[in-house]
């Protein structure tokens, strides 16, 4: 029956967001990308004494002193370039292995929660989207952990750090590059605004486009018959464009904010260029604690000005895959949240029940929202063990829903739930649901063999139990007929009969089945057919519980007993 992968004690608590997606993360997660950052700045900082270096041997080459003098500033230039790579290349590694690991685990929170999500709500995110976030969109956390949260750390570390190198040798170019630095996060802040607006708006148009291909195609042959093809086209046409004019908004604003980042940091350089310049030809006579400044320190300066802003330019490169992965942690949190819960897990003691049990209902209420009308409303039921009962009532009157609050697929407002003297509750409602059943109107047949539909790798079914199965649902002729040819998606190749006795065939298979739940097995089915479903049903409830809900007197006339429900929840006996 239930479809949890995770215990409901997994079931995910949305974390607050608090502005920055990082701290209000689990801590190994903002420690271990801490680290990542140290080893980047850390590597970042190595240019410092190798700028160092070449400027010594710049100095000494300029002042004659040939090629001895250089040989050991090039090894130690060698040997830090070696470590700068290294450090460089582990703080990478780390800060994308820390990204990779929490990736997985916001998406097995999000998955986690849409497993145990009911199927009956009607506010799920459609499919389409759902596997877009989940599948897509929630790739582009990687990044962002892994370049934006250590390159932030870096532009924030790195150029102070040269700045403190700098200002020893000449104020002056430290005072350029205190003026000409701030500028650029301000306008980077100015601009991300935007951004995430725009990534956000971006992401939900993609979601939003997935979601509407799915559903459409789904739907193809009804779109089709009722000639709304080009409507539909129309539609398909206008929601890419939405997402080109989306995609192009948040490109414009990528190049925007790498273009004033590049203004900035050009202009700086340029300044600090011409300052030293001038100084090395006499023209500036300012600037330095004492005297002039000489050719090594004017390129010690020079190499080092490019690598102030280098960081911030990083920075910027990765400014876009910050809105993007704070856009599409958003979309996972949303989809992780809120919701109608089934109850219990999946992953629960099968084999709990045993022989066919007892139902008790009392005083069940019922509401699909907060804000919806109550469907059931005090409603009181009891089944004796392996009693067959038929549920009559007219449409709208919450059979359907009767049946999904047995089987837990959602939690009820008020009253209790007694199945073989446990009663229902998140502790056993997955034990429970192991030993049930749900037969719909409209099974899901996957594309496939026959025999692969009834088994669906379920663990410790054999071929034998398939072929029982078989038997049990009357299906024997068509698998023999189809041998191990495939049905197609939906399960083309089967006529409805013969889709739902494959669904009986399913139930069959189970070993632990004690309760059996079916919703209008017998619907739109012409009169033969629908015997031969109620024979199936009643053979593979020989000596278990069974609820039909139906409209069908055929079948109801089949049950042990047929009661009626009203609009006002009240039970009456049928009459025979
Ligand atoms: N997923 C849902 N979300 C919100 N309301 C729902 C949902 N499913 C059904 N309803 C509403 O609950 C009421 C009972 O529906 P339900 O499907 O249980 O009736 P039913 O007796 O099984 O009807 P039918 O005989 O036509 O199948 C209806 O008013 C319906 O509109």
């Amino acid at each position: 029956m239930g479809t949890a992968f995770f215990d409901a004690r997994d079931k995910p608590e949305v974390q607050p967001r608090d502005g920055d997606a990082v701290s209000s993360r689990r801590d190994p997660v903002k420690s271990g990308l801490r680290r990542a950052a140290i080893l980047q700045s850390l590597a970042a900082a190595f240019w410092i004494p190798q700028a160092a270096l070449l400027a010594i041997s710049g100095g000494r080459i300029a002042a004659g002193g040939g090629l001895q003098g250089v040989v050991w500033p090039a090894l130690g230039l060698l040997a830090l370039g070696m470590a700068r790579s290294c450090f460089d290349a582990a703080g990478g590694r780390l800060a994308f292995h820390i990204a990779r690991v929490e990736l997985s685990r916001r998406r097995q929170i999000a998955t986690a929660a849409l497993s145990l999500s009911s199927p009956i709500d009607r506010s799920r995110k459609a499919s389409g989207k759902a596997a877009s976030i989940v599948g897509e969109q929630a790739e582009l956390i990687v990044p962002y952990l892994a370049r934006f949260y250590p390159g932030r750390m870096k532009a924030s570390l790195v150029p102070l750090i040269i700045l403190a190198c700098i200002l020893p040798v000449s104020w002056i170019a430290a005072l350029v590059l205190l003026f000409a630095a701030p500028l650029i996060p301000i306008f980077m802040a100015l601009i991300g605004w935007r951004a995430q607006a725009a990534s956000e708006k971006q992401l939900v148009a993609t979601g939003g486009l997935n979601g509407f291909l799915l559903d459409r195609l789904r739907g193809l042959a009804t779109i089709r018959a009722l000639d709304a093809v080009d409507a539909t086209a129309l539609r398909l046409r206008r929601e890419s464009e939405s997402l080109r004019l989306r995609t192009m908004a948040v490109l414009k604003i990528a190049f925007l904010s790498s273009a004033v980042l590049e203004l900035f940091a050009a202009l700086g350089v340029a300044m600090i260029a011409v300052y030293v310049g001038f100084s090395l030809l006499g023209e500036i006579r300012f600037g330095t604690w004492a005297g002039r400044l000489d050719l090594t320190e004017g390129l010690f300066i020079l190499l080092l000005a490019p690598a102030f802003f280098e960081p911030l330019r990083e920075l910027s490169a990765v400014w876009h895959d910050r809105a993007a992965g704070e856009a599409a942690l958003k979309a996972l949190d949303t989809l992780a949240a809120g919701g109608l819960p089934i109850r219990g897990s999946a992953d629960a003691t099968v084999g709990a029940v045993t022989g066919a049990p007892a139902i008790r209902l009392e005083n069940l209420a019922f509401r699909y929202g907060a804000d919806e009308p109550l469907i059931l409303n005090g409603f009181n039921l009891d089944m004796a063990a392996g009693e067959h009962l038929a549920l009559l009532g007219a449409s709208g009157s919450g059979k359907s829903t009767l049946l999904s609050l047995i089987s837990g697929l959602a939690p009820c407002a008020d009253g209790r739930i007694v199945i073989g003297g446990a009663e229902l509750a998140d502790d056993t409602a997955g034990s429970l649901r192991g030993a049930m059943a749900w037969i719909g109107q409209k099974p899901h047949i996957f594309a496939g063999t026959i025999a692969g539909n009834i088994s669906l790798g379920r663990p410790g079914i054999a071929r034998g139990d398939v072929t029982d199965a078989l038997a049990t649902a009357r299906l024997e002729k068509v698998a023999e007929a189809y041998g191990g040819r495939l049905l197609g998606e939906g399960g083309i190749g089967l006529s409805g009969g013969e889709a739902l006795r494959l669904a009986i065939a399913r139930a069959a298979c189970n070993p632990h089945l004690k309760i059996i739940l079916a919703d209008e097995p017998t619907a739109h089915l012409d009169a033969a057919t629908a015997a031969e479903v109620t024979e199936s049903l009643l053979l593979l409830s020989r000596g278990r519980t069974l609820i039909v809900a139906t409209h069908d007197p055929l079948l109801a006339a089949r049950m042990h007993r047929t009661i009626r429900i009203d609009a006002d929840c009240i039970v009456r006996e049928a009459a025979e």
